[in-house]
């Protein structure tokens, strides 16, 4: 984890934020949304503020954090099967706190936020599909509208999800704050799908992202898999076409796109030397 925060400062170090000031992406459905969430928490039970778990901290909206931390709050780190391992064990804590909390109330009113594309209304789907396979909730057929890019929900949506305890939750449209202060938070957000590409530019997004990969010795690891590979490779593609187990080795063969993906960040690493 420690490689990574100095893996990361080390990129932050690179002028990424030369010419590029502050990142300003609030459309107006944005700034209504954050009103709304504002004036709609005071009558919520509990906040669930979901978050992207490879980037916990540049995926929360530093605006909301009072009014947040003044609520019965549960932080939970969605897109886990895209993020570091370590991150993963504070998941864990968070079911166990939503437990907790529905198993002591008679009614709930779960408010869902977040920054856009982190993966809310996707979360709700799953709490709604687990609940109305336990208990018959009126309106079952009720989804969340999920999408790939960010700004799919544009309006506060109310869902029933379970009776007794009966338990409502609100879908909320991703927000972010006015102004992201810095570049490389927008790079994040812009990398994780939160801030379209266009805002920050699709260059600077992919010097950053070659910055990384770079910085954390990704080709050298990529070098040493595909060599591992080669030796697959040549072991097996040699061997009579009949054998038995031929067509799982030939799916172990160095597929030509990874050779491709190694060459071009060998490149990018020699010019950064
Ligand atoms: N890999 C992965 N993708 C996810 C996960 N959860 C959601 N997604 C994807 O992330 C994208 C955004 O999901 P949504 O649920 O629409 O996100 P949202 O926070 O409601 O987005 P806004 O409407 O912009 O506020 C969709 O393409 C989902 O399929 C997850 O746990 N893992």
């Amino acid at each position: 984890m420690r490689g990574l925060t100095r893996a990361a400062k080390r990129a932050g170090e690179m002028a990424f934020n030369a010419g590029g000031g502050a990142v300003n992406w609030f459309p107006g459905h944005m700034a209504a949304a954050s009103r709304a969430i504002r004036d709609r928490l005071k009558l919520a039970d509990l906040v669930i503020e979901v978050r992207d778990a490879r980037i916990p901290l540049s995926s929360a909206n530093e605006d909301l954090q009072p009014v947040l931390a003044a609520k019965r709050r549960i932080l939970a780190l969605n897109k886990k099967d895209l993020a570091n391992p370590n991150i993963m064990n504070l998941l864990g804590l968070a079911e166990l706190k939503l437990k907790e909390a529905i198993s002591k109330e008679p009614t709930l009113l779960i408010m869902v936020v977040g920054v856009p594309n982190v993966g809310k209304s996707a979360l709700i789907n799953s709490i709604h599909r687990i609940a109305t396979s336990r208990f018959p909730v009126p309106d079952k057929n009720k989804r969340a509208m999920v999408g790939p890019l960010p700004g799919v929900t544009q309006d506060i949506a109310g869902y029933k999800i379970a009776s007794q305890p009966s338990i409502y939750v609100l879908d909320t449209p991703g927000v972010l704050v006015p102004s992201i202060p810095d570049m490389e938070t927008g790079l994040k957000l812009a990398l994780t799908g939160a801030v379209k590409d266009s805002v920050v530019g699709e260059e600077r997004i992919a010097k950053y992202l070659l910055s990384l990969l770079n910085i954390r010795k990704t080709p050298l690891h990529w070098e040493r898999l595909v060599h591992r590979r080669g030796e697959v490779h040549e072991e097996t593609c040699s061997h009579n076409e009949n054998d038995s187990r031929d067509s799982l080795r030939r799916r172990r063969c160095l597929n030509n796109s990874d050779a491709l993906y190694v060459q071009v960040l060998n490149l990018v690493s020699k010019y950064n030397a």
